[in-house]
């Protein structure tokens, strides 16, 4: 089975990442499954973009093999874009969910349902040693509830709804958050090089 490594330390990408792959045929193995300890790539970037490259171009460089990156987070309107490319550690360090969540939820508590409009915005890139990077941008559109609620996923999936849906994304779960997912609508744009992976 062809295998692509997937330069996350995050438990609940990676998950999603070996379900996407698996449709294709491939492996998808994340830092999390390695033996070698890699170093923690420092996400100094101001983009999605340029976080994304950090992290595959520096991995493919120690490696020496094709490296995926993912770099993600939730956008929020009536918060001028917060928490952004900050989403991992809105609370502070070190990054907790959970805090995330209830910070974001304090700083809407005013914003009617109307202005609650948010999305999820993924940034694939991937960098193969010796070859420019390439990039991929997908997005979820929807709105933050005025309370937490499921159990599926990771993150801020307690508090978005999906447009088109009355349930959280931790509410409908892992099958109908990989058909409509930000990471899902990244994904499919790489198809081509997917292909060509096997
Ligand atoms: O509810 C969510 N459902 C998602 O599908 C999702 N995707 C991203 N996020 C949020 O954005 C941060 C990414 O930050 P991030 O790209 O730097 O990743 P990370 O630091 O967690 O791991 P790594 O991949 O860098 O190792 C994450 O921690 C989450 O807070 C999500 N929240
Ligand atoms: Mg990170």
């Amino acid at each position: 089975m062809k295998e692509i490594i997937i330069a996350t330390k995050n438990e609940g990408k990676a998950k999603e990442f070996k379900v996407l792959f698996e449709r294709y045929g491939i492996k998808a193995t994340s830092l999390l499954d390695l033996v070698q300890e890699l170093p923690d790539i420092e996400e100094t970037g101001s983009t999605f973009e340029e976080n994304s490259a950090l992290k595959s171009e520096g991995i493919a460089n120690i490696l020496q093999i094709p490296v995926m990156a993912d770099d993600s987070g939730l956008v929020i309107d009536a918060l001028d874009g917060e928490p952004g490319i900050f989403s991992a550690r809105y609370a502070g360090e070190p990054k907790d969910d959970k805090k995330n969540i209830v910070k974001v939820l304090e700083n809407l508590k005013d914003v009617p349902t109307e202005e609650r409009t948010a999305r999820f915005v993924c940034v694939l890139s991937v960098s193969i040693p010796g070859e420019t990077t390439i990039f991929k941008k997908g997005y979820c559109e929807g709105t933050i509830a005025f309370e937490e609620k499921g159990s599926h996923g990771f993150g801020y999936d307690p508090i978005f709804i999906p447009d088109g849906y009355n349930q959280t994304m931790a509410e409908l779960g892992p099958g109908e958050k990989n058909k409509i997912s930000h990471r899902r609508n990244a994904m499919v744009q790489l198809e081509d090089w997917i292909q060509n992976l096997r």
